[in-house]
């Protein structure tokens, strides 16, 4: 085995097939941290989560780190590269728009942070939730987005409204000054230039797993 991947250092245009690859290799990297062990080549990693060990390769070129020949990564700093490049370790502020089962799931699920997102407050129309809090994380009526966003200093709207809102509140986020709307809503959801969406819906993958399914390819 050659010396594994040159370094690229070229994070702005990474592809996105690769950031999606690249946290599997983390969780994969952790489990082997976890268990103590020292080196990983990009060879062990194709056989663990199925991907190709050359493109597992291309994919790490990106990051700055180096892998020994024979020997591969060791584990700890790609760990370590990994979470940095991903932005994982930064601690990036959220507000969760709409509290009701899914939002209040995310409110709760610590495992976020691990991610670097921290959920700094929820916004609800019900006025009921107004000035409860789930888990220290404060309840606000969503009237209040546009005066309370500049001190929650969150850059992030998580989307967790009914879709026939999804747009509505989209909107009301960007004008507030949310500048990424992570959206689990099925409605795609458009906003201006330069505000960053990500469109997260299960129910698509559950289109494709059952297309797959009919077509009796399990792959
Ligand atoms: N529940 C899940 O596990 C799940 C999973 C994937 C996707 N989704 C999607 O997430 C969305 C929310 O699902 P849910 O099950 O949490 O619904 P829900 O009805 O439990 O919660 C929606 C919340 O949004 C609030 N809301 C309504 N209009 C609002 C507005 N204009 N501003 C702020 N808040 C408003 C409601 O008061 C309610 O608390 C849906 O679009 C659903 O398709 C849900």
């Amino acid at each position: 085995m050659a010396t594994e991947g040159t370094t690229h250092h070229s994070r702005d245009i990474l592809p996105e097939p690769t950031l999606h690859r690249l946290p599997w290799y983390l969780a994969y990297v952790s489990l082997l941290r976890a268990a103590g062990i020292e080196y990983v080549s990009s060879t062990q990693i194709a056989r663990q989560i199925n991907v190709d060990a050359s493109m597992i390769a291309k994919d790490l070129s990106f990051l700055n780190i180096k892998g020994k020949t024979r020997i591969g990564y060791e584990v700890t700093s790609l760990e370590h590269v990994l979470q940095d490049f991903l932005g994982f370790k930064v601690g990036h502020n959220a507000v969760i728009i709409g509290v009701g089962s899914l939002g209040n799931s995310l409110i709760q699920d610590s495992g976020l942070t691990n991610y670097g997102l921290n959920i700094v407050a929820g916004f609800d129309i019900r006025p009921d939730l107004e000035g409860t809090s789930i888990c220290g994380v404060p309840i606000y009526n969503i009237d209040e987005l546009h005066r309370r966003l500049p001190a929650l200093n969150a850059s992030i709207g998580i989307v967790t409204v009914p879709v026939e809102r999804a747009q509505e509140v989209s909107d009301l986020a960007v004008k507030a000054g949310i500048k990424a709307l992570w959206n689990f809503t099925p409605f795609r959801i458009t906003a201006p230039k330069g505000i960053v969406i990500q469109n997260t819906s299960i129910y698509s993958h559950l289109a494709v797993m059952y297309n797959r399914l009919g077509a009796g390819n399990t792959k």
